[in-house]
């Protein structure tokens, strides 16, 4: 018949050859806008995504001529049925324009916003606002900065929020799906994801629990019982992190050993190293397992650095494809911090993906699945943080239990978070929570899974999801949940490929060839295999399991529990109260 496997063949050729120009462009608008905030480069931004949207919308809706089941070649398969998806492609002209200036609004809100002292300066998010989460101990002071930052974007947001919604779920019925949660979910090829990633977070709960009951009395030494309930929730304001899903920053109050604390690496940079070197010892990382290097345009067209000539720009830190094989970039405000290190790694790790598949068809060029994207850098992290250089054999050192309790805030604490932040958005689009609830079942959630309350009444005026950036920005969150699960599984894998031999957490891949070219045959194949094939690939299973991260860290849950259980401590939240001790 008419549109037969031959005349597929030439289609996909049409929309490959096409399609690099006008994405390239579209990165091209969407970059000068990040990276120089002005009303100008907004609307040439939001007419090249006109231009992609119209580019996706003629050959998605060809690509359902043709009778795919029929044809022979998994590939023509997978390409056309990929196309098929056209997003918020497949709204109304003026619906779309409205929809864009939508998320546009929303993400330079979030970008622009700052927090203003009674006299002197205002203050941005990054690095202002998140130094003082991070470094300040005056709970007052923590205050200020976290109800500021939520009046500031918060409250914009909430407003157009709700239109986002409902335009967000009629692109997606006109897709084919219930509503923007289930097309968000479709990406990971699986109709039992919500079901899988509830048990993937019941298995890691105990890890959690325990580390959330030992920071509670670390802190409630430190602030006293006016702040800190025992058997109550945590104040989410006093965790080192403007949403409480990183809580390393306050690994001086908790650490478990403080006369042996791990060397303070931010000293040792600060005033040493410039943040291209940070980005230059990451990539050393990346080529010393024989990955690909970076190209001369990342070095000559990425920020690196917040500017310093007025422009407003977008800080929350990408890494960029622009579709021609050759421009490759990240965008990044890097402070001189070993955080900042650790996100530069996490960068690289997109880049490296971009490098890897950059000779796949332009539908090819993602991750096997989101999370798969999201754990590549993350899994390198995992062998920097290592701190492999205390290698002490037998029993768990004081300083490893340090060491491991420094990851732990990082990657434990992060659990919750990222279960609960698409939990929150899935439940919005399918309907379960209306508009007049957002806040308080926002704060349902973050006090059911991550065991926090807010440091103020929060009222429905507040809307602190939006205080978030992937909230703002309409960034589906779930796959750094997913990425924090694989990556200790693929980190286990690449170990046993460079023949370590020894506890998990003792492991670092640096310089391994062996552990590069697992890494780079999963990272060649982009999105053109279903991502449990390019799972087994390199751990030898098609599921996703949380066996890895529990070995890793069961040194410290022993150690956690003997502690936890010396106390006498209530594990969990049992008087679930929000009381406001700080308010008396
Ligand atoms: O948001 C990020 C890092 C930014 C990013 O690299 O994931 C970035 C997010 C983003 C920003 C703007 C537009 C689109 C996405 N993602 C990428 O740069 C990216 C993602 C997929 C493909 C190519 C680039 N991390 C998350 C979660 C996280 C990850 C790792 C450690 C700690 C925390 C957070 O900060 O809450
Ligand atoms: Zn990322």
């Amino acid at each position: 018949e008419l549109y037969n496997e031959t005349v597929a063949k030439a289609f996909l050729q049409f929309y490959e050859h096409t399609a690099q120009v006008v994405w390239n462009q579209f990165m091209e608008a969407t970059w000068n806008y990040v990276t120089n905030i002005t009303n100008k480069n907004r609307e040439e931004m939001l007419l090249k995504d006109m231009e992609r949207s119209q580019h996706t919308l003629y050959f998605g809706t060809r690509a359902h001529l043709f009778k795919i089941d029929d044809f022979q070649d998994p590939d023509v398969k997978r390409m056309l049925s990929k196309l098929q998806n056209v997003y918020k492609a497949a709204l109304p002209k003026d619906e779309l324009q409205e929809y864009n200036q939508i998320l546009a609004y929303m993400k330079t809100t979030y970008s622009m916003a700052q927090v203003c002292l009674s006299e002197g300066p205002c203050l941005p998010l990054e690095p202002d606002l998140e130094e003082i989460m991070a470094t300040s101990r005056d709970q007052e002071e923590l205050l200020w900065a976290w109800q500021g930052w939520r009046d500031a974007v918060g409250l914009q947001v909430r407003m157009t929020f709700e239109r986002y919604v409902q335009l967000s779920n009629k692109a997606a019925k006109l897709n084919g799906y219930k509503d923007m949660g289930a097309m968000w979910r479709s990406a990971y090829e699986s109709d039992t994801l919500e079901r899988d990633v509830e048990q993937l977070y019941e298995e890691l709960q105990p890890l959690y629990l325990n580390l959330h009951t030992y920071v509670r009395r670390a802190l409630y030494r430190f602030y006293g019982p006016q702040l800190i309930n025992l058997r109550g929730p945590i104040p989410a304001h006093v965790l080192g992190n403007m949403w409480a899903q990183s809580w390393v920053s306050i690994l001086d109050l908790v650490l478990p050993f403080p006369e042996k604390p791990p060397e303070d690496v931010t000293r040792i940079m600060r005033g040493q190293v410039r943040p291209k070197k940070m980005f230059q010892e990451a990539e050393k990382f990346f080529t010393s397992l024989g990955l690909l290097s970076t190209p001369p345009e990342f070095w000559k067209n990425s920020m690196m650095e917040r500017p310093t000539d007025g422009r407003e720009v977008e800080c929350h830190a990408s890494a960029w494809d622009f579709y021609n094989g050759e421009d490759f970039r990240i965008k990044k405000c890097t402070e001189v911090t070993i955080e900042d290190l650790l996100s530069i790694f996490h960068q690289m790790g997109h880049i490296q993906y971009f490098l890897q598949y950059k000779n796949l068809s332009v539908i090819f060029r993602t991750g096997a699945n989101p999370a798969f994207e999201e754990a590549v850098g993350s899994v390198i992290t995992l062998s920097a943080s290592s701190h492999s250089q205390l290698l002490t054999r037998g029993l768990l050192s004081q300083e490893e239990v340090n060491v491991l309790m420094s990851i732990a805030l990082e990657m434990v604490a992060f659990i919750p978070f990222a279960y609960l932040v698409d939990l929150f958005r899935w439940k919005v689009f399918d309907g379960t929570i209306q508009k007049a609830v957002y806040n308080q079942e926002w704060w349902n959630l973050r006090l059911k899974y991550q065991g926090l309350c807010p440091p103020i009444p929060r009222t429905e005026d507040d809307f602190d999801p939006g205080a978030k950036f992937h909230i703002s920005a309409s960034m589906p969150y779930i796959r750094y949940f997913f990425s924090l699960v694989l990556q200790f599984q693929f980190h286990e894998a690449l170990c046993k490929a460079s023949g370590h031999v020894g506890p998990l957490h003792r492991c670092n891949i640096y310089n391994s060839k062996n552990a590069g070219k697992l890494l780079e045959d999963v990272l060649k194949l982009g999105s053109s295999k279903p991502w449990p094939e390019v799972l087994q690939k390199i751990t030898g299973e098609t599921k996703v399991s949380t066996k890895a991260l529990m070995t890793y860290f069961k040194p410290l849950l022993n150690w956690l529990v003997t502690e936890n259980v010396r106390h006498g401590e209530i594990l969990g939240w049992p008087d679930f109260s929000c009381t406001f001790g700080n308010l008396i």
